[in-house]
């Protein structure tokens, strides 16, 4: 039986086909991406250069032997790949697991497409069972806290993390998440919020979904 770890190489392996030979993409976080880089290192795909969302991507693709470009440095970027925490049917997500929802959110907001990969554990119905990470101000965190609470959220310190960009994170339980867009708009204006982990505003336009029957591609319902 496939594990989960076969199905995020499996989704890893299949999104190589939507890179575009000859552009600069960005590449997200995490295990599933892991994946993707090992997959893209011995593929012959030849992009100009990509794109890093922390500091454990960057040594990955160092790596492995993927020139970095900074953000800076482009004009828009063709694709970005990215893992999830949860994706539902819009391909809306809850990313930031790993910690690297802000960089993550601001690279996907400068790609034309962005491929999400994923095992079917993280493709839902409603966004919500995985806690919402919050990216915040250090002095800023029980202000902030306070009004997670008042928006129906039981946040929660991740003790001894600190972002690449040197914020904390509170993970948010119980939040209702049946409008994305409304709560990702509310909790980033909360003063103190750097960036929150729902992704609404840029959703997936194709999410690479790995089941034990096979990887499929599913587009925005
Ligand atoms: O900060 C981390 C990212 O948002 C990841 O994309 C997300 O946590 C999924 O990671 P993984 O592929 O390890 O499940």
């Amino acid at each position: 039986m496939a594990t989960q770890d076969d199905l995020k190489r499996m989704a890893a392996h299949k999104a190589l086909e939507l890179v575009p030979h000859g552009e600069y993409i960005g590449v997200g976080t995490g295990s599933t991406v892991k994946y993707f880089i090992e997959a893209l290192a011995a593929s012959a795909k030849d992009i100009k250069g990509a794109v890093s969302t922390s500091s454990s991507t960057s040594a990955l693709l160092r790596q492995h032997g993927i020139a970095e470009v900074g953000l800076n440095e482009v004009n828009g970027l063709a694709l970005y790949v990215d893992g999830a925490d949860e994706i539902n049917h819009s391909l809306q997500m809850i990313k930031g697991g790993g910690g690297a929802l802000l960089n993550e959110k601001i690279v996907a907001s400068a790609s034309r497409q962005f491929v999400c990969i994923a095992d079917e554990s993280k493709y839902v119905a409603r966004l919500g069972k995985f806690p919402l990470p919050v990216e915040v101000i250090e002095h800023a965190r029980s202000l902030v806290s306070r009004q997670l609470l008042k928006l129906g959220g039981e946040p929660e310190l991740r003790i001894g993390v600190k972002t690449d960009n040197g914020h904390q994170i509170v993970d948010v339980s119980g939040l209702n998440l049946d409008q994305p867009m409304s709560m990702e708009d509310a909790i980033n204006h909360i003063p103190g919020v750097v960036e929150n982990g729902i992704f609404a505003r840029r959703p997936a336009d194709v999410l690479v979904l790995a089941r034990a029957g096979g990887v499929e591609l599913v587009y925005a319902k």
